[in-house]
């Protein structure tokens, strides 16, 4: 399986000489297989969402470099960049997001009139085709102040897959929600990545981590371990074997 994120020897330094700099990341490594469930644990503090953004293109590396599909993006300007990430990657964060001032439907669309790809009839085919998949089909004319937690995490799914993108990068994409939300917004996020969508995706939550293939744990700027779990099934029973793994690994690290 090819590489599709690679990471060499990031650092990110915030602050300057003058008022005192801190080096959230040490000399990262990590490399992300085409297709790949991912996921980043690690103490609050310890720069995981540093690393999503500083992997993404979404924060500029203090130094190192980051290819994406063999392309070192870490090199290019802030609208070549844009440019990859708006045809390649989707973005899910703890909260959604979405515009005040557009409905379900319009929101989703964005993405695609930006990119410029598709018709506005395809384009809205397609944002059909995803609502009805992660079943908001019926919210979709509504403004996004009256809708539930996890229909507007559905929403943001829909939104970051509307392109197409190769990987999809998750900040506590379920944070925000209670455990039955979690549990079906992870279902669809498991069933993306089956269908061949990457994910790489930071959590504080075992539960969310036992889904991925692959654990890492960040510990003060660094990757300190990884744990390969292997792909979920998508059985209930597995799940839970995986949760336990999981908790055992993370008790074992102090977490
Ligand atoms: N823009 C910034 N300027 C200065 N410091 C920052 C900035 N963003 C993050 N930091 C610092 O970098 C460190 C790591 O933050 P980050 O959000 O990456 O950690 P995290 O592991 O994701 O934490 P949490 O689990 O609490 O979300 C923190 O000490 C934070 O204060």
């Amino acid at each position: 399986m090819k590489t599709i994120l690679d990471a060499k020897n990031v650092y990110k330094v915030f602050g300057n000489s003058n008022d005192g700099e801190t080096t959230i990341l040490k000399g990262v490594d990590l490399q992300i297989k085409d297709g790949e469930f991912v996921a980043i644990m690690g103490h609050s503090g310890s720069g995981k969402s540093t690393l999503l953004y500083n992997i993404s293109g979404m924060d500029r590396l203090t130094s190192g470099n980051v290819l994406y599909d063999g392309n070192d993006i870490s090199s290019l300007s802030d609208k070549q960049i844009s440019e990859v990430r708006l045809h390649n990657m989707g973005f899910i964060f703890q909260h959604s997001h979405l515009l005040k001032i557009l409905s379900i439907k319009e929101n989703i669309m964005l993405p695609a009139l930006k990119a410029k790809k598709k018709s506005r009839d395809e384009i809205l085919n397609d944002t059909e085709e995803l609502m009805q998949k992660v079943g908001i089909e019926s919210i979709s004319e509504h403004d996004i102040t009256k809708v539930s937690g996890g229909q507007l995490q559905r929403a943001a799914i829909c939104r970051a897959l509307i392109n197409n993108p190769n990987i999809i990068f998750g900040d506590e994409p379920t944070g925000a929600l209670n455990s039955r939300a979690s549990r079906e917004v992870m279902d669809i996020l498991n069933e993306i990545n089956h269908n061949g969508t990457t994910l790489l995706i930071v959590t504080h939550d075992s539960k969310i981590a036992a889904r991925a293939e692959r654990v890492i744990y960040l510990s003060d700027g660094n990757i300190e371990d990884e744990y390969k779990l292997g792909k979920y099934d998508g059985k209930q029973e597995s799940l839970i074997k995986r949760e336990d793994e999981m908790s055992k690994w993370l008790k074992a690290r102090g977490f």
